[in-house]
């Protein structure tokens, strides 16, 4: 009797769990449909695949790319006429392959566009020429830079984005994300006629550049201003060696002078906040004439002073480094300046984003839709760690390089900037090797470190030379010191491993750098 009461409870228990586990289960399937016919709905019910946010240079590209793919973009830029600013005037040989990867190298044709074939520069009344390396294998693409007005070449990929059908550019002004669960739904804008209107897709694209304000609603990274960058444009003139930029080592920091098309050269030099005089009551150009002007090479002073001379409009724009964090909120893509940015003496805010945009594609192609926001959190994740040769190798060279071109009374940092100067006009393999570094002919971390050991070890030898003296030996030390520490923060921010993992260089560059990848 008590067996069969037992038996009996077993079963009745058994029957219980079978039953309840065949409920949870078809239960679960039943929501997981309902939740993919929702998603699929909702998705259905956009008109696009994925929103874009700006159409500067990143926006534009991405949406040109995606769209090549089959994807539907829709692009929303606030001002669609013809950008007149001062950034993103020079292409690096390196984002011209990224262009042309993507399919987009004419937009450097028909905007005047000057070939550059390397730099000249020039310290205490020396000049030193470093072009980019001519005779380097390992670099599949014309050896030559491009310099350029911004605004032409920005729409110049407006209008290869708009020309495709699945691209729809609209002008309007996006005011904010839509979130619904740490999940980003899409965007709220103003049209040009001033409607609030809500579009939504599975993947928003947010790269609305360096002053974005979307950037704070999706993580708490701040950029740091280093220093303002003073310009202006000389017209009607040309250089006498119009297919180089030139650099000058000059105090309180550097000047450039290119040739930014057939007729106008472009004027910059680099300032600090606690000494900016004003533009407005014309003490900006007294400082251009008498405190500038005069460290500019004799064969370069009259193009120098020739805008000022004619009154050409001075602007400034604060250069800024933030480095790149990624976001917790799902179904969004930072990108482009609002991601991630460097110093722009080394000119490569363009060539990091282009190799950004032709990552993303390669990892965002294989998937038919994108609605799935775990799965596009997994490839942000890759992203992140594809893009760090290229993009770590420049924010570092960025970081070091603007450190070493401000002018110091401290005798190690002065040791540190002849050092430098002494290694790009050495020729050979010191100048060829930095120049493709420069150039992201050969964006290698290792092979930064490389040369950056070999500027300090050849500094801290002149610091030593003739002979070791007590003062040589400490300012060599604290020069050591200096590099140590232009470095070391830098790295560690980049992330050690993911940077010097030799593989990661390798596969990058077969990847996306290789004659016949993509
Ligand atoms: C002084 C300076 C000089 C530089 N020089 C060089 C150089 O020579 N070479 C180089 O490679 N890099 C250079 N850079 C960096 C380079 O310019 C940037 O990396 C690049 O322009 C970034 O492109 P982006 O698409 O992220 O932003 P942008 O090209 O600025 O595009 C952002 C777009 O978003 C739009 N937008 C903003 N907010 C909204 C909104 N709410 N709704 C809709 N649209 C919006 C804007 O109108 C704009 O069109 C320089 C940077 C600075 C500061």
């Amino acid at each position: 009797m008590n067996m069969a009461f037992t038996h009996a409870c077993l079963w009745t228990l058994l029957a219980f769990v079978l039953t309840w586990t065949v409920f949870y289960v078809t239960n679960r399937r039943k929501k997981a449909t309902k939740l993919a016919d929702t998603v699929a709905e909702e998705h259905k019910d956009s008109d696009a695949d994925v929103i874009i946010v700006g159409a500067g240079i990143g926006g534009s590209a991405l949406a040109y790319a995606l769209a090549k793919d089959g994807r539907r973009v829709h692009v929303i830029e606030r001002d669609m006429r013809e950008p007149e600013r001062m950034m993103g005037e020079f292409m690096q040989p390196g984002g011209r392959l990224m262009l042309s990867k993507l399919g987009l190298q004419d937009c450097l044709e028909e905007i005047d566009a000057q070939k550059a074939i390397g730099l000249a520069v020039y310290k205490d009344g020396k000049e030193a020429v470093a072009p980019f390396p001519v005779e380097n294998n390992n670099f599949p693409y014309e050896p030559t830079g491009r310099c350029f007005y911004n605004g032409r070449f920005v729409q110049r990929l407006r209008q290869k984005a708009s020309s495709l059908p699945n691209v729809k550019l609209e002008e309007g002004t996006v005011k904010s994300l839509i979130e619904e669960k740490g999940v980003i739904k899409g965007v709220t804008y103003k049209n040009k006629s001033g409607e609030e209107i809500t579009a939504f897709a599975p993947l928003t694209v947010v790269c609305d550049g360096c002053y974005s304000n979307l950037r704070r609603s999706l993580n708490d990274n701040n950029a740091k201003v280093l220093s303002y960058q003073v310009g202006y444009i000389s017209k009607n003139c040309r250089l006498e060696e119009p297919e180089k930029l030139h650099l000058i080592m000059a105090k309180p920091s550097f000047a450039m002078l290119y040739q930014i098309s057939s007729t106008d050269v472009r004027c910059v030099f680099e300032i600090f906040p606690d000494n900016m005089p004003s533009i407005s009551n014309g003490e900006m150009a007294t400082f251009v004439k008498n405190t500038i002007a005069p460290q500019v090479p004799l064969k370069l002073r009259k193009l120098f002073l020739k805008g000022i001379d004619e009154g050409a409009q001075i602007k400034t724009m604060p250069t800024k480094s933030m480095g790149a964090t990624l976001s917790e909120k799902k179904g969004v893509i930072l990108l482009g300046d609002a991601f991630n940015m460097r110093h722009p003496a080394v000119a490569s805010g363009m060539m990091v984003l282009l190799s950004d945009i032709l990552i993303l594609r390669r990892l965002l192609k294989p998937l038919s839709n994108l609605g799935d926001a775990n799965k596009i959190s997994e490839i942000i994740k890759s992203f992140y760690v594809i893009r760090k040769p290229m993009s770590a190798t420049v924010n570092t060279i960025g970081n070091a390089f603007s450190q070493v071109l401000i002018a110091s009374t401290d005798e190690a940092k002065e040791a540190m900037r002849q050092g430098c100067y002494d290694y790009l006009s050495s020729g050979g393999f010191h100048t060829s090797g930095l120049m493709a570094l420069l150039g992201g002919m050969n964006p290698r971390p290792l092979s930064l470190i490389y040369h950056l050991c070999l500027i300090t070890i050849s500094s801290i030898r002149q610091l030593l030379s003739p002979s070791p003296s007590p003062l040589g030996i400490w300012q060599s030390l604290k020069l050591f010191g200096l590099s140590i520490q232009m470095l070391i923060p830098h790295l560690k921010a980049e992330g050690f491993s993911q940077m010097f993992f030799p593989t990661y260089a390798a596969a990058y560059r077969k990847s996306y750098m290789a004659t016949t990848a993509l």
